[in-house]
């Protein structure tokens, strides 16, 4: 795959020189493999001895207190950021060498709402780097976009300018740009953040379908509301406090965010 044909990037020196071996892929191998992992900015340390394993078809809700650096560890698994130390395995080999078969649906759009462009050229952007650069707008990429469309009931947005959608339909269009590539993985970072609560169901119904045949990986804020669809939460404050199949119980949620959160049952 043309992934593995990138030299070597001069942050993966220690990672290459992990203790993790170069797993074979077998099907009961980890998805997503994070250990002993710390990052600061500066100095601001914002993950200490960071230990994650997503097995392959799981549904993982990541949660925390803000600033518990939920998003950095997004980045880190994206191969965005790298590890000062400990070692992430995504696929059984470093983030970078598999950034194609992760789809990534970010907090906030990466692109001005106000950009003219359309929701088929939008969903395209996530073939970019796939296949020969003969023009990004080849008949296979318009092909997949429109087949990622439909797989989360977006077609008829295909033609639409993405800045007149409502934010529902703009997060089922990035959801689609994270299909369109090679997927084998979903990671997102809130991605009902700023939508209401009924198209919020929605989404997570589609999240549901699209786990029959994806690993996902989500950043939420809302741990009741994940609860209903997630198959484990795992809760990140710096350092990850429980992951766990059990329900998150009140403890967890005293042990994460210091009281001052309930935890409340979730009406739909
Ligand atoms: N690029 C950066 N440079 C310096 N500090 C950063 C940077 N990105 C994040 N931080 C800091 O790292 C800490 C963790 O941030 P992060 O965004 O990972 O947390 P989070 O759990 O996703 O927060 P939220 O729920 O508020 O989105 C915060 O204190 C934040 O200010």
């Amino acid at each position: 795959m043309f992934a593995h044909t990138l030299p070597p990037s001069p942050f993966d020196h220690g990672d290459e020189a992990s203790a993790i071996p170069p797993a074979a892929e077998s099907p009961e191998a980890p998805v997503i493999l994070v250990r002993d992992l710390s990052f600061s900015y500066g100095d601001s340390l914002v993950l200490e001895q960071v230990n994650l394993s997503v097995a392959p078809g799981e549904f993982v809700g990541l949660v925390g207190p803000n600033a518990g650096g939920k998003s950095t560890l997004l980045k880190l698994i994206l191969g965005l950021l790298a590890p000062q130390a400990g070692q992430i395995r995504v696929l059984g080999q470093p983030p970078r060498l598999v950034t194609r078969r992760i789809g990534y649906v970010p907090q906030f759009p990466s692109f001005p709402r106000d950009f003219p462009i359309s929701v088929e050229q939008v969903v395209a952007m996530g073939r970019l780097g796939i296949g020969p650069m003969l023009g990004w707008q080849r008949a296979a990429d318009r092909n997949a976009a429109r087949r990622a469309l439909e797989e989360v009931e977006a077609l008829d947005l295909a033609r639409r300018r993405i800045g007149t959608l409502s934010g529902g339909q703009l997060q089922r269009v990035l959801l689609a740009r994270a299909l369109a590539g090679e997927a084998e993985i979903l990671i997102l970072d809130e991605p009902t953040a700023n939508i209401d609560q009924r198209v919020e169901n929605d989404i997570f119904d589609l999240l549901a379908v699209l786990n029959r045949r994806l690993t996902i990986l989500l950043v939420s804020h809302d741990i009741a509301f994940i609860s209903d669809y997630v198959s484990r939460v795992a809760c990140l404050n710096r350092t990850l406090l429980y992951h766990g199949t059990d329900a998150v119980n009140a403890e967890t949620i005293q042990q994460l965010y210091g009281g001052h959160v309930r935890l409340v049952a979730h009406r739909h």
